[in-house]
């Protein structure tokens, strides 16, 4: 029977997760996995890794992860990957996570799937972040791709306070409804989830310094100069990689799609 054709998205996000982790991840470090659709295949490849034979020079035996969520922590149980806590560990030697929108200077907006308070604390003990994801995330300016918002992590008594302040200052903001169980999403940490809109941010440093202000937010969506680089898939299965300077390069993305590791 003909092997089906992966979805171009799905292959663009996997050529570019699979692209960051070979490129940063080695043995013996202590590895943030972020959360996400993109994360998961970063997970597939490094327990493919963990597979290879002794002496591969990509062989994965002693690396340790440290998960930002139920998702990531159950899919490196899952792939037999060993997991620890970020309460136990100072400093991680890089984190590799998704994002919802990148803009050429590597501020994200991330937290779509309702995960920013434990990414951002992964991300920020991590010597490296490392931003993974598939073409329409690359942005000119944040806030034009990505108009579901900037997620907020908010404590659940101070929502309807912190909903009038990001109101008076523009927003269209919205507390995240699930889609499964009646009332609000609620994220691992027990907390509610608004979706602020402003529109095209114009100064994200600004913004997030705004946001962070505001009564009740526990963690925002914004991740300003904290990536050091970003991988993006792209629809003919390369993999473009912008650097924290600006610079945007054309890598090949060889192994991209492939099986083995
Ligand atoms: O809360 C979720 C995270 O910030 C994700 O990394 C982000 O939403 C990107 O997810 P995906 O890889 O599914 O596009």
């Amino acid at each position: 029977m003909a092997a089906t054709a992966m979805d171009p998205v799905e292959a663009a996000k996997r050529a570019a997760a699979e692209k960051a982790v070979d490129e940063f991840v080695r043995d013996g470090m202590v590895v943030g996995i972020g959360s996400g659709s993109t994360i998961v295949y970063a997970v597939h490849r490094l327990a493919a890794r963990a597979k290879l034979p002794e002496g591969d020079p990509l062989r994965i035996s002693t690396a340790v992860f440290v998960p930002t969520s139920f998702q990531s922590r159950q899919l490196l149980a899952e792939a037999g990957l060993t997991v620890a806590e970020l309460a136990t560990r100072e400093v991680l030697d890089v984190a590799i996570d998704g994002a919802d929108e990148v803009d050429k200077s590597l501020n994200c907006i991330k937290g779509g799937g309702g995960c920013q308070l434990e990414e951002k604390l992964v991300a920020s003990a991590a010597r490296k972040f490392v931003v993974v994801a598939d073409h329409r995330k690359q942005s000119e300016r944040l806030g034009t791709c990505w108009t579901k918002g900037v997620p907020l992590e908010i404590a659940p008594s101070g929502y309807r306070l912190a909903m009038r302040l990001l109101a008076a200052k523009g927003a269209t903001a919205t507390l995240r409804m699930a889609k499964s169980k009646a009332g609000p999403v609620v994220t691992d940490g027990g907390h509610f989830v608004v979706d602020a809109h402003f529109g095209g941010i114009e100064d994200v440093p600004a913004m997030e310094r705004w946001l962070k202000a505001v009564p009740g937010v526990l963690e925002t969506g914004i991740f300003c100069g904290m990536a050091s680089k970003a991988f993006f898939g792209q629809a003919d299965g390369s993999v473009v990689e912008w650097a924290a300077d600006g610079n945007a390069t054309p890598v090949a993305a060889a192994e991209a799609g492939s099986e083995s590791a």
